[in-house]
């Protein structure tokens, strides 16, 4: 799977721009704020139909536009697709492929497997426990539609749970049939949930420690706690004994919308205690490992896009990830950096094809 030719109006920061791409390797080049992650992001964007740094799609648009145009011509598997994503202010944003406009958005994720590694990555870090059960439902979600299914009604089910809590209080009212009707399918859907992250847990990890070995070349131990109200009790006492503290607080306080992943380096938070080179090598080996399954999953090999990959990583763990990236089982790289010389260099020793783009 390759992107041959990319075309951007109106993106971002970019009237106009095209390019030609390499099948291997494409690194965009160039001083702070001229405009490489973004070249990055309309890939990103040709493939989830959205950014993957400014969700909110008319800021993407170049300042003073109306309209923003992304044109990707790839291979899969030998056949040509052209995608195309635009977005007009006032107006939904359009996808095509190969001509014709898709009626939902969703049915275009999945066409074209990709991965990004970016400094943003550090939310999965910093953020709330929801930025880490969205990455980990996105790729079980991968090759389980059902999980999904399963999810969004759960997440449905405590909204309206939330609101009924919200009702008792208002009216000095409580109501357990009403309560026991969202309970008994919350019991039901939170078991399963729980018990299909811990599975996916027990296969991803030793991938991720895998990754992360590599990258550091140290005995530094990392791992992944996966921390759930779960984990010690059945859904059904779970859900019963927050009822005092739901019925005070009006809103579902236990379930598997409160997981956590911890990310752990050597027994302790990566987020307090790791580096800003440990924490990057941690992301890295996280995503590493998310392409990992999505290339299992979708029998494709993803593009990838690593952004400023090079920032505040030691020289040994930039050459391993570049030695790992340059194995068969990676395919079309795409890789941003601020020093023309140090990427050249890099890219020369893989000794491959690549280009490099001077914005
Ligand atoms: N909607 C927009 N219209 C015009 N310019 C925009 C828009 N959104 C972002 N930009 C501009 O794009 C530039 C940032 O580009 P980008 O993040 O790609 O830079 P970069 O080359 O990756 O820089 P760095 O080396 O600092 O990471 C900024 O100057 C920003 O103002």
């Amino acid at each position: 799977m390759h992107l041959d030719f990319l075309s951007l109006v109106n993106y971002k920061s970019f009237a106009s721009a095209e390019f030609e791409l390499d099948e291997k390797i494409n690194c965009f080049v160039g001083n702070n704020g001229v405009g490489k992650t973004n070249v990055l992001d309309a890939i990103y964007h040709l493939a989830f139909a959205k950014s993957y740094f400014n969700p909110i799609t008319v800021q993407n648009i170049k300042h003073d536009e109306d309209f923003f145009v992304i044109n990707g011509n790839f291979n899969k598997n030998d056949h040509e697709e052209k995608v195309v994503v635009s977005a007009k202010r006032g107006h939904k944003r359009v996808v095509k492929r190969n001509g014709k406009a898709y009626e939902k958005l969703s049915e275009h994720i999945g066409l074209i497997p990709l991965v990004i590694i970016s400094p943003a990555d550090r939310d999965l870090i910093i953020e709330g426990s929801d930025t880490r059960r969205r990455f980990m439902d996105s790729v079980i979600s991968l090759d389980n539609q059902n999980y999904l299914n399963q999810l969004v009604t759960y997440n449905k089910l405590i909204q309206q749970r939330n609101a009924l809590l919200k009702y008792f209080q208002a009216n000095r009212t409580f109501d357990r049939d009403g309560l026991e009707v969202y309970d008994e399918q919350l019991i039901v859907l939170a078991t399963f949930i729980h018990k299909t992250r811990v599975d996916f847990l027990e296969s991803f990890t030793p991938i991720f420690k895998k990754y992360y070995a590599y990258i550091s070349q140290s005995e530094e131990d990392v791992n992944i706690y996966y921390k759930s109200d779960l984990n010690e009790i059945a859904a059904k006492e779970v859900f019963e004994k927050a009822l005092q503290k739901d019925m005070q607080l009006q809103y579902s306080s236990a379930g598997t919308h409160k997981d956590d992943l911890y990310f752990l380096l050597n027994g302790h938070a990566v987020k307090k205690y790791g580096s800003q080179g440990q924490q990057k090598s941690f992301l890295t080996a996280l995503k590493l490992a998310q392409f990992e399954f999505i290339k299992s999953q979708s029998g494709t090999v993803p593009i990838l896009l690593l952004d400023d990959i090079f920032d505040k990583l030691d020289e040994n763990r930039v050459s391993q990830i570049i030695n790992m990236v340059n194995d068969e089982q990676f395919g079309q790289l795409f890789i941003s950096d601020t020093h023309p010389e140090r990427t050249e260099q890099v890219v020369k020793e893989i000794h491959q094809s690549y280009k490099i783009f001077k914005l």
